[in-house]
């Protein structure tokens, strides 16, 4: 038996940073992992499928360019951009990994952990005890729905479509989420047909606007769209293709299916009944990432359903390996919104990238959702494709923007991009929502000419002036 300050269950990016966290605070901490360290973002999610859709990008930028259009003569390269993507998982191979691990001063054990007690994680048959506490950093797996034969079809997940090593030619796309959006992209422009089945329309928690420009660019690309439409049942024939008979009384026939209808919290096969929780479900935590009812057992990114994106499970992590330390070590705690031990941004500005063609970046409270928060909503809505940048960016640009201003306080609390490479004009708005800075103030902060931050400008121009 090895006793430890704290035990991190799960070393993907967030569980790493816990780990690092405590680590850097002073704590002896073992990180357990059942696959790969680096977990679903590194192998299966965040960079795989970046690098299946950056090519395509890259291409269709040059193509929207007068002069750099003309110097395009050739078509995508399916087989580089597949070696381009397993560059970038390593070859699935996470001993670069887990040297950083080392060099961090981090113990990594290697197997299945399980709870079997307080405070107590059993790694394959060992036992192990922390002093203070233990994260469940486990993150989240596919879901499948409850759709006659869809299991026995052997669907596709998130995991082999990012990992894909042939082109299917035709492939059925269930869900209208961030994962069907970019993989229809992406796989559309590598060469498969792709139906795409939503029983909603596109990115429904986003701006409506920002779905209904990704399904004209869908389309545009060639990729049947079925929205509000739904499996009834899937049948993997003889031959090997999938039969999907949606809602609408349609059969589609594709070589391949994906299902991309939401996520579970890997919380199943964690030993939770040991301790009193519910297996299965998410783990519901306080602001400092401490899962209610306990003292000792903290939940942190996918796992607690906050937000599943790896940027806000990395912030998520910082201030949790650091409240794990500074509750051991008796240290003074910031627990206050917006202190360094409580992961604020998680309830009013989480940014969030769909990288689709076009992009859509958005950060904050839409509309609909501040309005139903009670907020005194102004919105200020401008075509990006109406500022000198943009036009200068690309021959055929086509966007949109959106400032959600609280009135009361005159400060956004939600802005939204759609366009062309807009992820990058994203932290300019999280900063603006986060710092809660006065609209009148936001004059001051001037755009460079020529580029897309100047749509700022036109959208305080649109607000009015102070
Ligand atoms: C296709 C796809 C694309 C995405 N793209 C983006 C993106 O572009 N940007 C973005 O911000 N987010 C993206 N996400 C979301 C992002 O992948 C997740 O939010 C992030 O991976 C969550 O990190 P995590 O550390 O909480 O969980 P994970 O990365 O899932 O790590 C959990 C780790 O715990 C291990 N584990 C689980 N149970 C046990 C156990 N009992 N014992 C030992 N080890 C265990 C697992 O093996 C795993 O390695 C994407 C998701 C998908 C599916
Ligand atoms: N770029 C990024 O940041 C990025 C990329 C991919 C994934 N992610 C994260 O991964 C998480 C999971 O993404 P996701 O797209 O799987 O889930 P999601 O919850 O975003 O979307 C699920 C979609 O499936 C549809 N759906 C559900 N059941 C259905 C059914 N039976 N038939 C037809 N449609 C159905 C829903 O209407 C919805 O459109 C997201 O929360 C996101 O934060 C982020």
């Amino acid at each position: 038996m090895t006793t430890y300050d704290l035990i991190v269950i799960g070393a993907g990016a967030v569980g790493e940073n816990v780990a690092d966290y405590a680590t850097r605070g002073g704590l002896k901490v073992a990180l357990v992992e059942a696959e790969l360290v680096g977990g679903e973002c590194s192998y299966w999610a965040c960079m795989p499928s970046k690098a299946l859709l950056m090519s395509s990008t890259v291409l269709d930028g040059a193509k929207a360019v007068g002069g750099a259009r003309e110097a395009v003569t050739g078509e995508l390269d399916v087989q580089a951009v597949l070696n381009r993507r397993d560059s970038f998982t390593s070859n699935w191979d996470d001993s670069s990994q887990a040297e950083w691990v080392a060099g961090a001063g981090i113990d990594l054990l290697r197997g299945h952990a399980t709870i079997t007690g307080v405070r107590e994680v059993t790694v394959d048959g060992e036992v192990h005890t922390a002093t203070y506490a233990v994260a469940a950093v486990t993150g989240s797996t596919a879901l499948l729905p409850d759709v006659p034969g869809l299991a026995e079809a052997e669907p596709w997940t998130s995991r082999e479509a990012t990992s894909v090593k042939v082109i299917p030619q035709s492939l059925m796309i269930i869900g209208g989420g961030v994962v069907a959006a970019e993989m229809a992209t992406a796989y559309q422009q590598l060469g498969a047909t792709v139906t795409l089945a939503s029983r909603s329309g596109l990115l429904s928690g986003q701006e409506p606007f920002a779905g209904e420009l990704v399904a004209d660019s869908l389309k545009e690309l060639g990729v049947d769209l079925r929205l509000s439409t739904s499996p009834t049942s899937v049948l993997r024939t003889e031959h090997g293709l999938v039969e999907t008979t949606l809602s609408d009384g349609t059969v589609v026939v594709t070589d391949e299916i994906l299902v991309a209808t939401g996520r579970l919290p890997r919380t199943d096969d964690l030993g939770l009944e040991n301790v009193g929780i519910e297996p299965g479900d998410w783990l519901h935590v306080d602001d400092t990432l401490l899962v209610h009812g306990t003292d000792w057992l903290y939940g942190v990114g996918d796992v607690n359903h906050r937000a599943l994106l790896t940027h806000q499970g990395k912030y998520q992590a910082r201030a949790a390996g650091e409240v794990i330390a500074a509750r051991a070590l008796g240290k003074e705690l910031h627990t206050e919104p917006w202190g360094a031990h409580v992961a604020t941004a998680d309830l009013a500005a989480v940014p969030q990238v769909t990288f689709t063609t076009p992009e859509v970046a958005s950060v904050g409270l839409t509309a609909d959702a501040a309005t139903k928060q009670g907020v005194d909503v102004k919105v200020v809505d401008y075509d990006l494709a109406a500022v000198a940048g943009s036009s200068l960016k690309s021959d055929t640009y086509k966007g949109q923007a959106r400032l959600v201003v609280d009135e009361a306080k005159k400060v956004i609390v939600g802005a939204t991009f759609v366009g062309p490479e807009v992820s990058d004009l994203l932290h300019a708005a999280t900063v603006a929502v986060v710092a809660e800075v006065p609209i009148d103030r936001l004059w001051h902060a001037v755009p460079s000419y020529p580029t897309v931050s100047e749509i700022w400008l036109r959208l305080l121009d649109t607000y009015g002036r102070p």
